[in-house]
């Protein structure tokens, strides 16, 4: 479950671009994953956007419980 959410926007993308989207696991403590993620133009020269953001692990019934 998404606990946390950022976005850096850095340069716009145009409408239609093919762009490479890289996530990796920065850190894993007990139930909460660190998550990295950039997004650039295919050959990497241009930096769109970069996002972190934190991953709790939960149970089914925390669903249910709403
Ligand atoms: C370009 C990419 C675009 C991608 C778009 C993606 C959109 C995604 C949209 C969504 O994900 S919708 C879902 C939105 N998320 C929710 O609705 C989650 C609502 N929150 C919850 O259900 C609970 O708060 C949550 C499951 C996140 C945590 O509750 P728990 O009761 O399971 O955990 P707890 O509060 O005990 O916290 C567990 C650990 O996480 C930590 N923690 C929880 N929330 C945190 C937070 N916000 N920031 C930092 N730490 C946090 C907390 O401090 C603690 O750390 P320690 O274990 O070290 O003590």
């Amino acid at each position: 479950m998404t606990a946390n959410l950022n976005i850096n926007y850095r340069s716009p993308i145009p409408l239609g671009s093919t762009v490479l989207i890289e996530s990796t696991l920065d850190k894993e403590e007990g139930k909460k994953k660190f998550i990295l993620c950039s997004v650039t133009s295919t050959d990497g020269s241009r930096l769109h956007t970069e996002a972190t953001a934190l991953f709790v692990s939960i149970s089914v019934s925390h669903l249910l419980r709403g």
